[in-house]
């Protein structure tokens, strides 16, 4: 836990937050400023700042965020017209929370290539 982390006071509570989704390793929540009509994050509650500070210990949780993050967009109805996973990573990635998490995006057509 990064006691100045955002996305680390929503996973431990301290932030109030609808949960979507959540079990033991990973929650999700609606985006605050969603770039389309369904845009969710999933995050580890591990504090992880972003995908090249996973190690090998990660993997599994990797893999649960991944599939997770389908299992989501299913429910979340994006399965059938589709969707978009976005893991942004440092300054060229765009990432402006420096905790690992994965967009869901969908509800309407995305464009590529993405700005
Ligand atoms: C800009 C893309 N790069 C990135 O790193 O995305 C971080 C994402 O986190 C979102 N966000 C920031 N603070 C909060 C918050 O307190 N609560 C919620 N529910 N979302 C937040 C922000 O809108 C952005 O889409």
């Amino acid at each position: 836990m990064q006691t100045e982390c955002i996305f680390c006071k929503i996973a431990a509570k301290q932030i109030p937050v609808e949960p979507i989704y959540e079990d033991e390793q990973v929650i999700a929540f609606k985006d605050i400023n969603p770039a389309a009509p369904v845009h969710v994050l999933l995050i580890p509650k591990k504090h992880l700042e972003h995908l090249l500070a996973a190690g090998p210990e990660d993997i599994g949780l990797l893999g649960h965020l991944t599939a997770t993050a389908g299992l989501l967009a299913n429910q979340l109805g994006l399965a059938e017209d589709g969707f978009r996973i976005v893991v942004n990573t440092k300054e060229h990635g765009g990432q402006t929370v420096h905790h690992l998490h994965y967009h869901i995006l969908g509800g309407r057509l995305m464009k590529w290539p993405p700005g």
